[in-house]
């Protein structure tokens, strides 16, 4: 029997699970997606919850208009310096507590401010539209970009050559500064294929600087670092060092390839796609839009290698952590951003401490006022020693009684999951009984009963709050023992006690936490496997997370899901392309200026896309013709020369915007040209529908 206990702070607070692909019958979900995520409706309103405080109003939180000039190019700015000036720390993120986990606080307070500054260059991502550029044609023209078009090709000359520097004495002093602290915080630092990365990333960034000044370079370690520190294994962290490399330096994807292999050349394309796609987003304000926020995500999980989306989240919190170098109004819609798209699908893939940190942030940033006062507030409640404490306590009463167990652990809840949990239910902050938690999965339903009555001797209960979800499950499935004791008899503590087969049902499938979270909305099933699908990459990429997975089943009894989504016949999960209820694709449509997400049924094609903005939009009825002839739609920048084309998830369909009859024939000649363009910029042998 694994006795797992306590101490420490857990790294990945991923409870433990195994991913089984074949547990659930998803079939019968339908597709619409209407998503409620609870944080979307919460603004201000606080002040009325707090029990004997007195608040201020809430603080308007507008994302505000910003002008179709204003590039976005944000984060670059950033700066670097890792004091991550959060406060108080306690709040940087919920805290699981167990036994031999590295602390992801010392990771994310590391000092870490490198002396040398490199002289200053222009970002090349201002200027490079090469390989990747997915943008580099009317899109960018349509969203104000200033990019000089005429720069850029495949063939442009390298500012630095691509062999000098690896075991050469090139290097840069504060570089070999910068590795050396890295190896001495993490050890996957220390391997061969990280340390050329390391110096690949350095060559490739050299000159770049964030608005700190300090070197580009500082970034692309501490978003390696946090991979590191989930317990990605080294491709990823590779790919996690260059993820900027092809936006942002002439370095390709074919020399990544060379001096990599195609797995990380194709991760760090992967995290190529979803910055352009961000960006885009982000100037468009999409994370307002609720629905389109929620397609965008699923977008995201569905076009990209579930690894990709996981270096894009690690560079993401890293910008969160250092967003005050940037203006308020930038700082503000990043954050808006964070929160409707990426902290959901931390969520998704089940990394929680990401999630925790990316919503706590947002939560400052979006909601200072709130924040303060929460933070004021609850500053001496987080009682991390208490839960070590409990922890033991249980640990050595179950002993006594014989009852063995699998996990046991402990969590303090995130200051922006009580926030919610209070505007969501109308609670004051001392009707929150579950700030302090314990988790204990034992063999079988007699043992949970049993160690329910160990619990109710070891603490006294709170009437009325013991839930026994298993005799009486809730309706999605989910079972569970929950009672809430009070520890001194002062601070409430809920324990949680559970089977590991119901575990697993709260972790995946029809009750998975995500879903729990993300409130009622109605997923297809293909969302359903895709996201189950890429938990489990992430699991199986990231130690941390399989040491996590092992204690809850025997590692031989793992088993992957079927690759998504062509799942086996005989997988009771199996995602079936021809049902019509099934497989929505996902599309960006870029029109007017304006860009939505729009989802349509499997299979549809341009033309399908072209006849929903048929006659009767503005496009058709200011020209009299028929747009598909006049003016051809583009796909993922190139033009579409068969309508028929079938849309793919995450493609990006430019339509024409409606321009005065005179400005016709300049307006061709300006569309021939950036076709033109489009065509040079293209990287041979790129397909139409990268999104595939
Ligand atoms: N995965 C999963 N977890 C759930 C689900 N329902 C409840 N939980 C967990 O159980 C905890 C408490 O649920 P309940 O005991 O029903 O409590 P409540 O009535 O929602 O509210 P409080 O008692 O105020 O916490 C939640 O905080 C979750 O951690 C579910 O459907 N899926
Ligand atoms: N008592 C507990 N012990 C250990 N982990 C818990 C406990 N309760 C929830 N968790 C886990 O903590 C993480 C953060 O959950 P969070 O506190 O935001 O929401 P929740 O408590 O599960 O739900 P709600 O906010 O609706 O009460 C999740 O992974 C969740 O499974």
């Amino acid at each position: 029997m694994v006795v797992a206990t306590t101490i420490g702070l857990y790294a990945t607070a991923t409870p433990p699970h195994q991913i089984n692909g074949c547990d659930f019958d998803l079939s019968s979900r339908s597709s619409s997606a209407s998503p409620s995520t609870p944080h979307k409706p919460i603004i201000g309103g606080l002040s009325s919850l707090f029990s004997g405080a007195s608040v201020k109003s809430s603080t308007s939180i507008g994302v505000e208009e910003y002008s179709r000039h204003d590039r976005s190019e944000d984060l670059k700015d950033l700066s670097l310096s890792s004091s991550f000036c959060y406060s108080p720390a306690k709040f940087v993120g919920s805290s699981y507590l167990r036994r031999d986990h590295q602390s992801p606080i010392s990771v994310l307070h590391g000092p870490l401010s490198c002396s040398c500054s490199p002289p200053m260059r222009i970002s090349s991502r201002d200027r490079n539209l090469g390989a990747s550029g997915l943008f580099n044609g009317f899109v960018r023209k349509a969203l104000g970009s200033c990019v000089d078009y005429e720069l850029e090709s495949d063939s442009i000359e390298l500012t630095f050559s691509m062999e000098d520097g690896f075991g050469a004495d090139t290097r840069q002093p504060y570089a070999r500064d910068l590795l050396r602290r890295a190896q001495l915080r993490h050890k996957i630092f220390k391997d061969e294929s990280v340390i050329k990365a390391f110096y690949e990333a350095e060559k490739a960034h050299r000159g770049q600087m964030r608005a700190s000044g300090d070197p580009y370079l500082q970034h692309c370690v501490e978003t390696a670092m946090l991979l590191a520190n989930i317990g990605a294994n080294s491709t990823v962290v590779v790919a996690g060092l260059l993820h900027d490399t092809m936006d942002d330096s002439f370095m390709s994807y074919d020399y990544i390839h060379r001096n990599f292999g195609a797995g990380v050349a194709d991760l760090v394309e992967g995290v190529s796609k979803l910055s352009q796609l961000s960006k885009l987003a982000r100037e468009n304000n999409t994370a307002c839009k609720t629905v389109e926020a929620d397609r965008l995500h699923t977008m995201f999980l569905a076009m990209a290698d579930a690894r990709a989306v996981l270096i894009k989240l690690a560079d993401r919190l890293h910008n969160m952590m250092t967003l005050y170098a940037l203006s308020p109004v930038k700082q503000q819609r990043f954050a808006k951003e964070t929160l409707e798209i990426f902290a959901p699908l931390a969520n998704r893939l089940g990394i929680s401490t990401w999630k925790v940190q990316l919503e706590n942030l947002c939560f400052k940033h979006l909601y200072p006022q709130q924040h303060n006062e929460m933070s004021t507030m609850l500053e001496d409640s987080f009682d991390e020693a208490m839960i070590t404490s409990a922890i033991e306590k249980l640990e050595q009463a179950l002993k006594k009684e014989g009852i063995s167990y699998h996990v046991l652990c402990g969590r303090h809840k995130s200051l922006y999951s009580i926030y919610c949990k209070m505007l969501k239910k109308k609670l004051t902050v001392d009707e929150i009984h579950d700030i302090h938690g314990l988790r204990l999965i034992v063999n079988n339903e007699g043992d949970c009963y049993k160690a329910l009555g160990v619990v109710h001797r070891l603490w006294s209960e709170v009437p009325g709050k013991l839930k026994d979800y298993i005799t009486h499950p809730k309706f999605n499935g989910y079972q569970s023992l929950h009672a809430v004791v009070m520890d001194n008899g002062a601070v409430p503590l809920e324990v949680q006690i559970r089977t590991q087969e119901m575990h697993l049902q709260a972790e995946f499938g029809f009750a998975a936490h995500w879903r729990y979270k993300e409130g009622d909305c109605k997923y297809s099933s293909f969302v359903l496997q895709m996201v189950e699908w890429a938990r489990w990459v992430v699991t199986w990429h990231c130690e941390t997370m399989s040491k996590d997975r092992s204690s809850i089943r025997s590692s031989d009894s793992i088993k992957p899901p079927c690759k998504f989504p062509s799942h086996s016949g005989d997988c009771p999960a199996s995602y079936t392309p021809n049902s019509s209820q099934d497989g929505p694709v996902y599309v960006i449509v870029i029109e007017n200026d304006k860009m939505s997400v729009q989802e349509f049924p499997a299979s549809s094609t341009v033309s399908d896309l072209l006849s929903r903005a048929g006659p009767g939009s503005s496009r058709w009825s200011m020209y009299g013709i028929p747009a598909k002839e006049e003016l051809r739609p583009r796909l993922n920048q190139r033009p579409v020369s068969d309508l028929k084309w079938k849309l793919k998830m995450g493609d990006v369909v430019e339509l024409t915007p409606p321009i005065p009859d005179e400005s016709l024939p300049e307006y061709r000649e300006e569309i021939q040209r950036m076709y033109d363009r489009g065509l040079a910029f293209s990287r041979p042998g790129t397909m139409v529908g990268w999104g595939s």
